[in-house]
């Protein structure tokens, strides 16, 4: 069965499946280019390093002037089951190819650089969260539209640098339009299987290590309602590169402030795991959505373009000419 086949793909933490040197063999034999328009990327975080069930057409080896992304960009075709269509999704192991890049590593300017490079302008981006209340149980779904930042400024967070200052807006840190179309597509599959809460709060914190039990407290004490190592920087840069960004987060424990067993690692893989095909039915239902003629300029992110000039505070004739290159690579004819 080719699904079964596919769900191989999914990281395994103690038995693996395929070797380092065999995922690297198959992504290499496929083309390292691809013509037409990627608009939308799905980005994989912890036990989602490909998207199963989806038809790999190209792998990109993209490199920025921030570095080289996470992965190799994955080129998939999705066939949409409301009309004939099929689009072409990229995908983005946040982690790398072997979960080898902690948190704290991930290069996010040259992950997001390197999709808005191929014309991405929406993204979807997974991840495995600890729920700070008790409603949230472990594989349920959040879409947060909230933030709290407990990253401690180690991680490389703006574009606009080295000569060139920019404020961009960040009151709602998700994209209110995408979101609407997730959650719609998550109720679609409630009853069958998924259980998705519309809102919360995700706290980033710096990690690799795990939560204090005086801080998950402090965290809930905040209103936190999950909280994860990875939507910061990746959705202030989404922001600055005009790319409409929404998280799918998906519930693996209840950290360390509940009376249940503390995290850890195997208890956040086992559920990955055990919800693989929830989260698969998900991202296709939301391509299915996106895809649709309505959500064009949505997923275009249209009513993003051209905001970053606003924010720019540097006069142009200023601007350091390291940066100024910097910026013509992300933004191509915008300065
Ligand atoms: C392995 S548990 C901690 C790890 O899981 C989450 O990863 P991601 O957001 O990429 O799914 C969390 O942010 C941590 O990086
Ligand atoms: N409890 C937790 N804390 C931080 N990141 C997580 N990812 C999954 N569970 C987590």
């Amino acid at each position: 069965m080719p699904w079964l086949r596919q769900l191989s793909s999914i990281s395994k933490p103690f038995r693996r499946i395929e070797s380092a040197k065999q995922l690297a063999k198959r992504m290499t034999a496929l083309p390292n280019t691809y013509e037409g328009p990627v608009p939308i990327a799905v980005i994989g975080g912890t036990g989602l390093r490909e998207l199963p069930g989806f038809t790999q057409v190209a792998s990109l080896s993209v490199s920025t002037p921030w570095g080289e992304p996470s992965s190799p960009i994955t080129i998939l075709h999705h066939q949409c089951r409301h009309n004939a269509k099929t689009v072409a999704v990229a995908f983005l192991s946040r982690h790398g190819a072997h979960h080898q890049i902690a948190p704290h590593e991930v290069p996010a300017r040259a992950n997001i650089a390197a999709l808005r490079s191929i014309g991405v302008r929406s993204i979807i981006a997974f991840s495995a969260v600890g729920s700070l209340q008790e409603e949230i149980k472990p594989r349920d779904f959040v879409i947060p539209d909230q933030i709290i930042d407990r990253t401690k400024g180690v991680r490389p967070w703006t574009y606009f640098e080295g000569g060139v200052v920019a404020h961009v807006p960040f009151g709602d840190p998700f994209d209110e339009g995408i979101a609407k179309v997730v959650r719609e597509c998550g109720h679609s599959l409630e009853g069958d299987g998924v259980i998705l809460h519309d809102r919360g709060t995700i706290v980033c914190m710096e990690g690799p290590q795990f939560s204090t039990r005086a801080e998950s407290n402090m965290y809930r004490a905040w209103g936190g309602s999950v909280i994860n190592m990875s939507v910061l920087p990746e959705a202030k840069l989404a922001r600055e590169a005009e790319i409409a960004y929404q998280m799918i987060c998906m519930s693996t424990d209840y950290d360390c402030w509940h009376s249940s067993a503390d995290v850890t690692v195997e208890m956040v893989m086992g559920n990955m795991k055990a919800n693989a095909d929830n989260a698969r039915r998900f991202v296709t239902a939301v391509l299915d959505a996106l895809a649709a003629d309505e959500n064009t300029d949505l997923v275009q992110a249209k009513h993003l373009a051209g905001g970053i000039k606003f924010g720019v505070s540097t006069p142009q004739p200023e601007w350091s000419p390291e940066a100024k290159k910097k910026l013509d690579w992300l933004f191509p004819g915008y300065f």
